[in-house]
């Protein structure tokens, strides 16, 4: 190897005429081709190149792999979209209290954080192909619990179940995807996994819009259906091969380069194959001794990754896409849409905004590269929960009063009809407003307990059949007649606009290539579980969070959070795109927050003396 090298590096000599291009003995030889290569990603980042005596062919495999690969997105987003529909049935037939409800939803979230860690070691051990196979049989094991579940206890077993699925597949699917892409398609097909994901939550909540007209049992096919995609991609990974990467980790080189060409279509990958061979033979030496999270730990490029990756998933829950998701049925009810049915099918057309600037997020980010999609990304959801906020705020100041207390003395215990505003009233979960309406002013209001049975009409008086416009009647549950309702719809498109293509998709991408071969099981498995863990955080304390500071403030408080990252990104997050997988740990080798600036293609970096990377005009020819 030894010798090899110095015949390149004196070949290169000739061939260039200075010593730019050559590192310490031990690490990668940047050749002319590479430089080449760089180039000609950034003048066309998906077309079909040849490199010296390297092609790329036809993608389409790669495609495939990664259809069957996303799908493992695709039901992390509809087992966690499909919870809130199957809910309202479920409430019903089972007569579930609001602690079991909880339960019925967080498990899943839980169970995802505490297997998506163990999912490192199990990606690390047994390899991405045979954790994605154990995922999908977990998904349709899950399925069919929850679809055939008679009690309470084998719908909490299910919705556990599909949980673990879910914490496994978030963090191997992503790292599965750039393993076996090219360089310059890499980041659109990661990203292509969140596309699936939103997609799913999208199909989630158009199957609970139709099965909601199935008042018996349509829970059981709204939870069941998970199984379809589930059983194919189980069936499509039969077939499908284990990434290239972990086989010559694992020393099955003959395997490797098998699956290196099959993936590539044919073509000659003698020099990609060399390339990961000799970075997997390099990181032998960076990798040291001890646990993997130690080793990362304890080495600073590394160190560094796991930061800006547990960073981005943390700041990506902070800004509160989940509860934006899920509070958007009431945002639009604020907006005036008053029926429940028509509140669920506009929920479906949030979702399918979210998945809509997915797409624009799949289509930006191979062009204007990870670091730019993301800082423009975090300003404009930080803006636009302001809007949010500021739309809150208007309808509280202008929220109407309580007007009548009624006088029945089975109310007489209930704290609601304390309430002189409708914002208070409304606060307060267990309380609805019920009013009547002289144009657009509101007149004759009362703050209501609600019924037992259903959040849609209150436990007595006027409002006991919910909404009765014929009668001048109208209930509202988690929302005030406003007239500033505008603002936040406002607010709800624009956050998705800028969250969905950016903060939605990059820190999946982003975690998938900034670890070391070594360490990307583990690192991936540690940003996924913070990504779990922040998203149980926000979607537990949103309520009592809107209880302490109001709604407005509870936006405003996600606004500065979305700053924070904004400024966060500004400083950590260094431009992977183009980069080969193998090229991409160096960028961590300078000092965190301000490897962002140093994020250009054009500076090279050298690992001096097995130690830390420096530039490579920072070097000296002794060095
Ligand atoms: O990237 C995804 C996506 O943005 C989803 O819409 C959201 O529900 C998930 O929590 C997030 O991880």
């Amino acid at each position: 190897h030894f010798r090899k090298a110095s015949e390149m590096t004196h070949r290169m000599e000739e061939l260039i005429g200075d010593r730019r291009f050559v590192e310490d003995e031990r690490s990668l030889i940047k050749t002319p081709y590479d430089v080449q290569a760089n180039n000609q990603e950034h003048d066309s980042p998906t077309s079909t190149h040849q490199i010296g005596s390297v092609q790329h062919g036809s993608p389409c495999f790669v495609y495939t792999l990664a259809f069957f690969s996303a799908l493992g997105g695709f039901l992390f987003g509809y087992d966690t979209g499909v919870v809130s529909g199957a809910m309202l049935l479920l409430k019903r037939e089972m007569n579930l209290s609001s602690l079991w409800q909880e339960l019925l939803v967080s498990i899943t979230v839980g169970a995802a954080a505490v297997s998506s860690l163990a999912g490192g070691y199990l990606n690390g051990l047994y390899g991405r192909r045979i954790c994605i196979l154990l995922a999908s049989f977990i998904f349709s094991a899950g399925g069919i619990i929850l679809s055939v579940a008679h009690n309470k206890e084998v719908l909490l077993c299910g919705r556990l179940t599909v949980g673990l699925g879910i914490g496994i597949a978030s963090m191997t699917v992503p790292v599965y995807i750039a393993e076996v892409s090219p360089s310059e398609l890499r980041g659109q097909l990661v990203t292509i996994n969140t596309l699936f994901i939103t997609g799913g939550q999208f199909v989630a909540s158009v199957v609970d819009g139709v099965f909601s007209y199935l008042p018996h049992d349509g829970w059981r096919y709204m939870l069941g259906l998970s199984v379809v995609p589930a059983a194919l991609q189980f069936l499509g990974f039969l077939f499908l091969p284990e990434s290239p990467r972990w086989l010559l980790q694992k020393g099955d080189t003959q395997n490797a380069r098998l699956v290196l060409s099959r993936i590539r279509g044919g073509v000659n990958v003698d020099e990609e194959y060399e390339r990961i061979r000799s970075s997997i033979e390099e990181e032998k030496i960076d990798a040291g001794e001890g646990p993997v999270l130690w080793r990362i730990l304890t080495f600073a490029p590394t160190r560094r990754a796991l930061i800006v990756g547990c960073g981005l998933q943390m700041f990506q829950q902070l800004s509160g896409i989940n509860t934006v998701m899920y509070y958007s049925a009431t945002i639009l009810q604020m907006s005036g849409v008053q029926d429940d049915q028509m509140a669920i099918w506009l929920a479906a057309a949030t979702a399918f905004t979210n998945f809509l600037f997915t797409l624009v997020g799949v289509w930006l980010v191979d062009r204007v590269g990870r670091r730019k999609l993301t800082l423009g990304s975090i300003l404009g959801t930080a803006v636009s929960l302001m809007v949010l906020a500021a739309g809150f705020l208007l309808s509280a100041q202008a929220s109407p009063p309580v007007t009548f207390h009624p006088n029945d003395p089975s109310l007489h215990n209930s704290t609601c009809i304390t309430y002189g505003l409708c914002e208070s009233c409304m606060l307060n979960p267990d309380c609805g407003f019920c009013y009547g309406k002289n144009g657009t002013v509101v007149i004759e209001s009362s703050c209501m307990p609600v019924d037992a049975a259903s959040t849609e009409a209150a436990a007595a008086g006027r409002c006991s059949n919910g909404t009765q416009e014929s009668l001048g009647v109208f209930w509202a549950y988690n929302y005030c007649p406003t007239s500033y309702s505008w603002i936040v719809l406002l607010g709800l498109i624009l956050y998705l606009a800028f969250f969905a293509p950016g903060m939605g998709p990059m820190p999946w991408t982003v975690n998938s290539e900034i670890y070391p071969l070594w360490a990307r099981s583990t690192g991936n498995a540690c940003s996924a579980g913070v990504n779990w863990i922040c998203n149980v955080l926000v979607s537990l304390t949103f309520l009592h969070l809107a209880q302490c500071l109001t709604y407005y403030g509870a936006f405003f408080l996600y606004s500065s959070l979305a700053l924070l990252g904004f400024v966060f990104v500004v400083g950590c997050l260094p431009e992977t795109k183009g980069l080969r997988l193998e090229e991409i740990e160096p960028l961590f080798g300078r000092q965190l927050c301000s490897c962002g600036a140093g994020g250009s293609q054009s500076v090279h970096y050298i690992r001096v003396n097995g130690g830390n990377y420096r530039s490579d005009e920072d070097v000296t020819d002794d060095e």
